[in-house]
């Protein structure tokens, strides 16, 4: 369909862009010289469903791009933060701090896992349960898809994907599926010893999370799998200069400052 709009060199354009879904209908009005006045007319004549599509993608408002004598609204994709560390590092306490202070949506991919495990019906809730009760890590197009889901449900463009990638199966999934949909910034990773990490989620279990894995026989293999399968992840960002590490050892508020300072340098306000 894409190539006929292409051949027919225009006059088609108008007709039957609105029979497209976005990308193929950005796709085409590339391929055409199309002027920010004849965008207008197209958008006019597109149905109510592409005009949808638009606004939710964010095209930002009277911004048009310039490329030789194309003129398009240029598309703002979500702007992603990886937040990793080891299990009860803190990773969720400073999340909940950077959504208050610079208005971030928080998806905590082992929360989204425990909501799809208690999702009635779910196809997925039994092998969810046993991955998450041995420490393991939940193949990629389970956790994958939640999170685009949750992302494109939320209607915002800022991220920050807590406790994902996990792993190299975490990593390849997300390049596959997600890398060419947003502007990933950097890996926030919460550096914290392991005897603290062990104290922190015991104590947490202890409180009262209902977590089925906050008790010693879990943790030892959740840290096992983070040692073996998320420090390498790690690794990786830190070789391209994508990590910003800060020490989680200090109080949740210290932590904070720090973490702040990240944000504020990164150009957030
Ligand atoms: N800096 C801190 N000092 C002391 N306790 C903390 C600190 N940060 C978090 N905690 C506590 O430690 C526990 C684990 O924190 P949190 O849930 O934020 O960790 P997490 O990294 O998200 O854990 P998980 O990966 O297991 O989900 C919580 O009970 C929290 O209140
Ligand atoms: N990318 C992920 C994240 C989490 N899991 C599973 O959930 C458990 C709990 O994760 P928390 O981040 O809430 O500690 C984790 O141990 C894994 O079993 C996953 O599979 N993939």
């Amino acid at each position: 369909m894409l190539n006929a709009a292409i051949r027919s060199g225009g006059t088609y354009l108008y007709r039957d862009l609105c029979k497209f879904n976005y990308s193929t209908a950005i796709s085409v009005c590339r391929q055409f010289n199309t002027t920010q006045g004849q965008f207008q007319k197209l958008a006019q004549f597109c149905s109510k469903s592409i005009l949808r599509s638009f606004n939710n993608k964010s095209v930002t408002h009277n911004t048009y791009v310039k490329t030789n004598k194309i003129i398009m609204p240029e598309e703002q994709k979500p702007q992603v933060v990886f937040v990793l560390g080891g299990p009860g590092a803190g990773k969720g306490t400073q999340c909940s701090k950077i959504v208050e202070r610079f208005q971030f949506v928080h998806l905590s991919a082992g929360d989204l896992l425990r909501e799809e495990r208690a999702r009635e019906g779910s196809e997925y809730g039994t092998l969810i349960e046993s991955y998450i009760r041995d420490g393991k890590i939940v193949p990629v197009e389970v956790t994958c898809s939640l999170l685009e889901n949750a992302m494109q449900n939320s209607g915002k463009t800022k991220f920050l994907i807590d406790g994902f990638p996990r792993n190299q199966d975490n990593l390849d999934g997300w390049t596959r599926q997600m890398s060419d949909k947003v502007d990933f910034l950097f890996v926030l990773f919460f550096n914290c010893p392991e005897d603290k990490c062990v104290e922190r989620c015991l104590a947490r279990g202890q409180a009262g999370s209902g977590r089925s894995d906050d008790n010693l026989e879990s943790l030892k293999k959740r840290i096992q799998t983070y040692n073996n399968d998320s420090l390498p992840i790690i690794k990786h960002y830190e070789q391209i200069g994508k990590v910003q590490q800060i020490d989680a050892n200090p109080s949740a508020d210290e932590v904070f400052k720090n973490v702040e300072k990240v944000f504020v340098d990164a150009g957030f306000q």
